[in-house]
């Protein structure tokens, strides 16, 4: 199997405090991959380490068979990105922003399709600073996608969404992984997690746990599920250990 994203020793601190601590990891093409861990687990700051929006401290890190350092246009082209909406430009509208969005790429899937998908095609005329909250998630991940990307990293990718909204980014993300686009997604959602993903890691305090699938993890902490097995390993109150 081809490694799309491959993680050795990833160290990065904030002045004293060490975010993530030698991390390894690696992603194989086409599959649903999941970093999970509680608040502050350093999951976030992985992801930027990664797309070398953050300065790592150590380590390596090779995606799609580019090194970090070395990265060059062609690789943004490929890769989808679903930023945080206080990025997004002030008064913009939802049409305009997947307009924008569309032009910085030189391959791009019709965006109006997406939008159809993710049921917000009566918002297009909308500011995007309008939208609710669940509107702007789903917005984030369609423009995510707009580049038809080979892998995608979504962070918190149904936060706020109402059960059937992330049902439809579940679904869009299996039509996603069945045409071969690599997923690196982060959740607090457990469910979602052992619903959609190959593999997971689990991360506290920047440093691995455990990973493996959502099966094996579960099988070895002998919970019932992943949510009980992701509480036993990060020692919560509550979790069996
Ligand atoms: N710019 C920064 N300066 C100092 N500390 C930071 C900075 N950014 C993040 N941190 C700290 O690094 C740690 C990891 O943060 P990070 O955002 O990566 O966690 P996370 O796992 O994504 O959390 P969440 O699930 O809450 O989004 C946290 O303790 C956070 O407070």
């Amino acid at each position: 199997m081809q490694n799309i994203l491959h993680i050795r020793n990833l160290t990065k601190k904030y002045k004293d405090k060490i975010a993530v601590h030698k991390l390894n990891l690696a992603v194989e093409k086409g599959e649903i991959f999941g970093l999970l861990g509680p608040n502050g687990a350093g999951k976030s700051t992985t992801i930027e380490c990664v797309l070398g929006t953050k300065a790592k401290n150590e380590g390596q890190v090779e995606l799609l068979g580019q090194k970090l350092g070395n990265y060059n246009k062609e690789l943004f082209q490929q890769i989808g990105v679903q930023f945080q909406a206080s990025h997004y430009p002030d008064r913009i509208k939802v049409k305009e922003m997947c307009e924008l969005m569309a032009s910085l790429y030189v391959h791009t899937v019709d965006w109006r399709v997406l939008i159809q998908e993710f049921s917000l095609e009566s918002k297009l005329n909308q500011l995007v600073s309008s939208l609710s909250g669940g509107e702007r998630q789903k917005l984030s991940v369609v423009l995510a996608l707009i580049n038809s990307p080979k892998i995608v990293f979504l962070d918190e990718l149904t936060t706020g969404l109402d059960p059937q909204a992330r049902r439809e980014v579940w679904y869009y993300l299996r039509l996603l992984q069945e045409k071969g686009v690599t997923i690196f997604l982060t959740s607090h959602y457990m469910d979602e997690v052992e619903a959609l993903c190959n593999r997971v890691l689990i991360i506290h305090n920047g440093a691995q746990v455990i990973s493996g699938t959502p099966d094996e993890i579960i099988q070895k902490s002998d919970a019932k599920n992943l949510e009980e097995a992701y509480l036993h390993y990060i020692g919560a109150v509550g979790g069996k250990r």
